[in-house]
């Protein structure tokens, strides 16, 4: 559901801001430090009541103020708009209110699906496997509904399970009986993992085939364990070692994304800006898919799209998110490079801003 308005009150260096936007393409544009990504910021706490930036509230809220508070009216089509709102004070109180009624996190999560794409996606290639199993979750949390419960319990069966280990000593009979809830939760989690990469795989390959040449680049998902040898079997072989470490080695907590791009690890072969594009296609297949199968379209926050990225890539870029139905929140610096790219009939709208005020601009 598109932000048909926002209302954004002690965010970082924003104090009070108010903007109308449009339900395609926004472009928030302003020197350093003038607070764009604040407002990215913004938008990402109305969806989750937190910064993509920092897990401390405390460095989200505008310095030396008790609350932040956020504010929108979502569309509803050829509906009234629905007001939603989000205030969380650095004492801890969180209070999420949809439609006149208060709302829980997971229901806000699926009020407001959210991708961002900035320097942090990086790590979708650069970073550790635990980057990319996010990734694979919050895709696979909105593809299959059973995914959330399969989630939770098996956190709570390996937590368990590695609580034991450390103890050292582990009466067999108790082990079997926590293995087969690990086993059964492990085979669960891996099997809707799987169903949804294979889905998203083509998405992805259509959107780098737009966006990307120079490299043929390849998804692999590697379960967290080798799946030629049955996971009990496993699980016994390698008990003597998981109680010398401490904890469970082989399971879909050791699960991954691989990308490769000419066979080669893509962190390891590709420029930054190849990088950025290969990224950026993983996150735009993933609302893809999401519009594909809820028939709603996610809201994107794109910290300085230009960035890392030549006049024609950039284009292609823009080009894509024109041909879908996306809202989309883009920063940059200097507007110029995105202001010749759209076409005449998409609705983009310029919002310029200077020390945490905004103004909207043509
Ligand atoms: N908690 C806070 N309270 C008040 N101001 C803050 C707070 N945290 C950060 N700031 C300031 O807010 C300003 C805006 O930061 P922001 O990162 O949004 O800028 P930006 O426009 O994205 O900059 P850049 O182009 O350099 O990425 C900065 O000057 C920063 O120092």
């Amino acid at each position: 559901m598109p932000i048909s308005s926002l209302s954004i009150s002690h965010i970082r260096n924003i104090q009070q801001a108010e903007l109308t936007p449009s339900s395609r393409i926004n472009v928030i544009y302003g020197e350093n430090g003038s607070g764009k990504t604040s407002l990215l910021e913004a938008i990402h706490f109305l969806g989750l009541t937190r910064s993509f930036r920092t897990s401390q509230f405390k460095y989200l809220v505008t310095q030396d103020t008790p609350q932040a508070l956020v504010f929108a009216q979502l569309a509803q089509g050829a509906h009234a708009a629905k007001p939603l709102g989000v205030e969380r004070q650095t004492s801890g109180d969180v209070r999420i209110r949809y439609d006149a009624n208060t709302i829980d996190l997971a229901e806000l999560a699926g009020l407001l699906p959210l991708q961002v794409i900035n320097t942090d996606t990086f790590d979708l290639l650069e970073g550790s496997p635990a980057n990319r199993r996010q990734f694979i979750d919050w895709g696979a949390f909105y593809f299959d509904p059973a995914f959330i419960q399969v989630w939770r319990g098996f956190k709570r069966v390996l937590q368990q399970r590695n609580s034991l280990l450390k103890c050292g000593k582990i009466d067999p009979a108790v082990r079997q009986v926590w293995d087969r809830e690990f086993i059964q939760y492990a085979q669960r989690i891996t099997e809707l993992r799987f169903a949804y990469i294979e889905q998203l795989i083509p998405d992805f390959e259509a959107i780098l085939a737009h966006l990307f040449s120079g490299a043929e680049i390849r998804l692999n998902f590697s379960p967290g364990w080798d799946q030629k040898v049955p996971l009990d079997e496993l699980l016994g072989a390698q008990l003597e070692r998981d109680i010398r470490q401490g904890y469970t080695s082989a399971g879909p907590q050791r699960a991954d994304l691989r990308v490769k791009a000419d066979g080669i690890s893509a962190a390891e072969r590709l420029s930054r800006g190849q990088k950025k594009l290969v990224v950026s296609a993983l996150k735009l297949a993933q609302g893809t898919l999401y519009h594909r199968l809820s028939g709603r379209p996610c809201v994107y926050l794109i910290d300085d799209l230009p960035s890392e990225l030549d006049q024609q890539h950039s284009r292609l870029f823009c080009e894509y998110l024109e041909q879908t139905t996306n809202q989309c929140f883009i920063t940059c610096v200097d507007p110029a490079s995105l202001r010749t790219v759209w076409r005449p009939e998409t609705d983009v709208a310029y919002f310029k801003i200077n020390a945490g005020e905004l103004v909207q601009t043509h």
